[in-house]
């Protein structure tokens, strides 16, 4: 019964193929193909092969892996784990010569319908090799199996060239009756592009949780798989998350590594003799490494659930002094989203997405505060602390682009927005400079 259920969103994934799009993510720094599957049936003997997309036209042997499981549903912890442990996977037992690159399934405009998968290219001498290790993962019946494709060249007797999929393995559960043969080949055509990060479709309770409801739920089902999970959520305990506008003026400080948060959170705690706080709260720290491993699905649903843990902290302690709080839900949902995408910032999801919408439920502290700092003094920083290792340029790059998608994202949350202060100046500048904004913005 479970395993069918699993199987249906192959399934389906299947029954829509002529309405998807393939989105295969060809380097980091946001460059992808799109293409979409047309069904050969409907081609008529007149009409040309449609022309390849650029990828396909080389020598190359490719593939595309999906896990079955890889939607939402009963089974989305087994299945995002076990999509996260395939990476290691493949890049161990396959040739030295495949490239993997990631690869997204999805239907445009439809919230939920993303199935993330791989793209593989083999140009090694020996292809049995690799076909040896995909037949073995078809067989693996963890997360419902994997779904494998294969792409072919074909040259008509006009010159014209094309690529048509072929289903190579469909690992179907005992008693389902499916006709796959009309769709085991199709013709691979050129798509349209999103004008954002496909992985935006997916982002809402799978990347980002917007109640302490969906984000619970993820660790109640992994529960089995990670007993970590259950600590966590014994900590959070039986009280009702702290929604009512605290006495004293919460104030979050928001920013990059090395920005100065940790500077700044305790001068403000000695300048105001305020409580201070984290998020995630300290009390969670013998798990946050464990979660850390994790597929985002739930290392994403930890850090959210701490700052609901933090939020009770909050409502605690502001009914006695003013609280400052060394990040909160700014951090996660801007660090996921950031994440999510990948490239310059135009791939985030647009601005004034419903993405960016603080949780109904989640206490809203009474201002935010988002150091920003200018890159080549956060290097200096980091180097002073001794945390930066030798990059290669291109690693840079990414960094650099990364960095901006995250200060975009913090820029673009509502509900409350952040306040920008700029970290440059001295320690103590930036203090005075933050202590004015809380007596502008809050009642001391
Ligand atoms: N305004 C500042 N000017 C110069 N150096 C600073 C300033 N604020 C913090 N630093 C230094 O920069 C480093 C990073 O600061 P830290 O407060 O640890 O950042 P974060 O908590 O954001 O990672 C530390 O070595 C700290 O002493
Ligand atoms: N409230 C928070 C705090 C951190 N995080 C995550 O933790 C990471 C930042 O951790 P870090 O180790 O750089 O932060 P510090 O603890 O050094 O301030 C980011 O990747 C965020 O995804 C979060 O999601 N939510």
């Amino acid at each position: 019964m479970a395993t069918r259920r699993i199987m249906s969103i192959g399934v389906v994934m299947q029954a829509q193929w002529p309405s998807r799009v393939f989105a295969i993510e060809l380097d980091k720094s946001g460059a992808f193909l799109h293409f979409a599957l047309r069904e050969k049936a409907q081609c008529t003997a007149t009409a040309p092969p449609p022309p390849p997309p650029e990828t396909f036209t080389h020598d190359q042997r490719c593939y595309s892996l999906f896990v079955c499981g890889g939607g939402g549903g009963d089974h989305r912890v087994q299945s995002a784990r076990f999509h996260w442990a395939l990476r290691e996977r493949l890049r161990s037992e396959l040739p030295a010569e495949c490239e993997l690159l990631p690869v997204s399934s999805y239907l445009p405009r439809v919230q939920g319908s993303l199935i993330k998968g791989y793209f593989l290219k083999d140009a090694s001498e020996c292809p049995l090799r690799t076909e040896r290790v995909l037949s073995d993962l078809s067989r693996s019946e963890e997360a419902g199996g994997v779904v494998v494709c294969s792409y072919h060249h074909q040259r008509g007797g006009d010159g014209s060239q094309c690529v048509s999929q072929q289903v190579m393995m469909w690992p179907l559960a005992e008693n389902q009756h499916v006709d796959i043969s009309k769709q085991t080949s199709c013709y691979v055509v050129p798509s349209e592009a999103l004008d954002y990060h496909p992985s935006a479709l997916n982002v809402a309770n799978s990347d980002v949780f917007y109640s302490l409801e969906e984000a619970t739920k993820v660790l109640e089902e992994c529960g089995d798989i990670i007993p970590e999970s259950r600590a966590v959520l014994q900590l959070l305990g039986q009280r009702a998350p702290s929604r009512h506008s605290p006495g004293f003026p919460v104030v979050v400080i928001e920013g990059l590594d090395a920005t100065g948060k940790t500077t700044l959170t305790q001068s403000l705690r000695e300048a105001l003799g305020a409580s201070l706080l984290r998020s995630p709260p300290q009390c969670l720290s013998p798990w946050r490494p464990c979660f850390d491993r994790e597929p985002p699905l739930l290392r994403r649903a930890f850090y959210a659930v701490g700052n609901y843990i933090t939020a009770q902290q909050m409502g605690q302690e502001a009914s006695r002094a003013p609280v400052i709080v060394d990040r909160y839900w700014h951090s996660t949902a801007a660090y996921a989203i950031a994440t999510a995408a990948s490239g310059p910032v135009s791939s985030l999801p647009p601005e004034g997405s419903d993405l960016y919408r603080w949780p109904s439920d989640l206490l809203q502290p009474s201002l935010v505060v988002l150091l920003t700092l200018d890159p080549r003094e956060r290097q200096r920083r980091l180097e002073d602390r001794g945390e930066v290792q030798t990059k290669e340029e291109q690693e840079l790059d990414l960094d650099r682009l990364f960095r901006l998608r995250v200060e975009e994202a913090y820029g673009r949350i509502r509900g409350p927005a952040c306040v920008t202060v700029d970290a440059g100046p001295s320690a103590d500048k930036v203090l005075q400079r933050v202590l004015h904004l809380i007596r502008e913005h809050c009642r001391l």
